[in-house]
């Protein structure tokens, strides 16, 4: 179609939402359900970066390794073990999860939710206006009676290491939707992708290097990190900490180096996970008075500062990078923006229902290495700075019964960051074989900021790994009724 001939087409409807990743999808369903005309824009696919290059492939990808590992610790099971992972039924199993690529299903949940789809790339042109440009060249022109909101996500940051992109390296997306096992591989980035994937593909065959500037999972307790770099080793990767990488180079054979202070690494594919840009770049964020590629600025009701029609949620607002957190924004600001819209009573306080109060401190993530980690609130360091009376106690997760029945030589290790002067938890991390369902019951306790006193009626049941808590809990001693008053 020639430009000229491109049609233009203008809608007003309540609430346009651009970008229809998990986040964006959970705002647009709110805003629906408090009785509003919602539009989604996706320039790509319905269900976004979670479900095609990222938690959905990656987790799928780590699934079987750690269920062969942990089948392997039992005997019994472990002799019924004789072979190998079966690579191809993994990546196929993979494929499962992301559809194929193919968002028919979560178009089809769109419509069965109420949500409007107009596909392209959408920007911002003016208050309350976007203006999408399809994939034929046709323009919808969008104005929004009551709010904007903006859920376009993160993008991989590619650090400006010499002869990385002529080498090709790949980034999140490109080894999620890896559809072989490169015998080498080498990842830069001691995050939480590089750990990953280091995990995932080391199980799956591959001799891989981790490289990393600093310690593995800065920012979480430090024995997360170590932890996990022993795990890695363990699974036969060979990690670099504090490691900077100089050059990268791709001869004509398809070898690729990595020069690095370490000495030189030989690879097949090279994967940088070296954290996530704003998704705000082509956005038209200057036409509303913003810069291009910065995070958006947001307050607890996700209103962007300074506006009363804009909104920011999930990773754009870089509050937490994670689904879980996005999607529970979303839902504070769809029904903000359908309570503003009414003008019903708003309900701001901290943990009021319109209002993302648990950015502040309770936010849990699971990294799903081997071992795992899953954490919520400060760590210990964190929590020392923000000027918190702390008190740290530490239990080693493999002296509890539920730890060693689940597998023979079972190491970890759990911490909880204890406020003193109220005696309520502030911080938890575990560290071990399969703890990710753990860090639920923190979060609860974090949230509900359920003193100590109370939690020790929380009884575990025999003999399950939850009983961590009974162990923590007498590590800490119980408060007595006179430091209760
Ligand atoms: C490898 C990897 C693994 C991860 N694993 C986990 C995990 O296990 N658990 C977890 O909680 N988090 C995980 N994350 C983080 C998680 O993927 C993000 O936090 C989540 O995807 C954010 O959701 P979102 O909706 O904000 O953005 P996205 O999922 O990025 O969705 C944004 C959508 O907006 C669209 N879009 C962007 N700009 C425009 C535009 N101008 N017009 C129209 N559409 C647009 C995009 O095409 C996309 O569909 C992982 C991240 C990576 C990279
Ligand atoms: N299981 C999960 O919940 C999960 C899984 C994957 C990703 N995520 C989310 O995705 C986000 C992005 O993950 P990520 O691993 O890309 O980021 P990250 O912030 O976790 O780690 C980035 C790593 O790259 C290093 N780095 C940064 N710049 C570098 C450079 N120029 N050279 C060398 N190293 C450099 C950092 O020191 C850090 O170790 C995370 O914030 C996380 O919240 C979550």
């Amino acid at each position: 179609m020639s430009e000229d001939s491109t049609t233009t087409t203008r809608r007003t409807v309540d609430v346009i939402v651009i970008g229809a990743g998990p986040v964006g999808e959970n705002a647009a369903d709110r805003a629906v359900r408090g009785g509003l005309s919602t539009v989604i824009v996706e320039r790509e696919l319905v269900g976004g970066e979670c479900s095609y290059w990222a938690c959905m492939p990656s987790k799928a990808l780590l699934r079987s390794g750690q269920i062969l590992r942990a089948a392997r610790a039992v005997p019994g099971a472990a002799e019924a073990i004789t072979g190998e992972l079966d690579v191809p039924a993994v990546l196929a199993r993979r494929d499962s999860f992301t559809s194929n690529w193919d968002d028919a299903g979560q178009v089809r949940w769109l419509e069965s939710a109420h949500i409007d789809l107009v596909r392209g790339h959408g920007r911002l042109s003016g208050e309350r206006e976007v203006t999408v440009t399809g994939p034929d060249g046709e323009v919808t022109i969008l104005t929004a009676n009551h709010a904007v909101v903006v859920a376009t996500g993160s993008i991989a940051t590619v650090p400006k290491i010499p002869g990385i992109e002529e080498a090709g390296a790949w980034t999140s997306r490109e080894i999620t939707a890896a559809q072989s096992v490169p015998p080498r591989l080498a990842i830069i980035g001691g995050g939480v992708v590089g750990t990953e994937m280091a995990t995932a593909f080391a199980s799956l065959g591959s001799e891989v290097t981790l490289i990393a500037r600093g310690t593995l999972l800065a920012g979480l307790e430090d024995f997360a990190g170590e932890y996990v770099a022993d795990g890695l080793r363990e699974l036969g990767v060979t990690v670099h900490t504090g490691t900077s990488t100089d050059r990268i180079e791709r001869a004509s054979s398809g070898e690729v180096t990595i020069s690095t202070s370490a000495g030189e690494v030989h690879a097949d594919e090279v994967v940088v996970a070296t954290g996530r840009g704003a998704n705000t770049r082509d956005l038209g964020l200057e036409n509303v008075g913003l810069t291009p590629g910065d995070w958006l600025s947001v307050d607890d009701t996700l209103l962007v500062e300074g506006f009363d029609w804009l909104y920011g949620v999930g990773d754009v607002n870089h509050r937490a990078l994670l689904t879980h957190q996005g999607k529970y924004q979303a839902r504070a600001a769809g029904d903000v923006i359908a309570a503003r819209a009414s003008g019903s009573e708003l309900s701001t306080e901290p943990w009021g229902i319109h209002v993302a109060t648990a950015d502040h401190g309770a936010v849990p993530q699971v990294v799903f290495t081997d071992p795992e980690v899953a954490a919520v609130g400060p760590s210990a360091e964190q929590a020392t700075k923000a000027g918190y009376s702390v008190r740290v106690v530490d239990y080693n997760l493999g002296w509890v019964a539920g730890s060693s029945l689940s597998r023979d030589g079972y190491t970890g290790k759990a911490r909880l960051v204890v406020d003193t002067d109220r005696e309520v938890i502030l911080g938890a991390t575990f560290v071990g074989p399969e703890v990710a369902e753990l860090v639920q019951t923190a979060t609860t306790a974090i949230v509900g900021e359920i003193p100590l006193a109370r939690l020790w009626h929380a009884v575990p049941a025999y003999p399950t790994v939850s009983e961590i808590w009974l162990r923590l809990l007498e590590e800490y001693g119980r408060p007595t009724a006179d430091s209760r008053r």
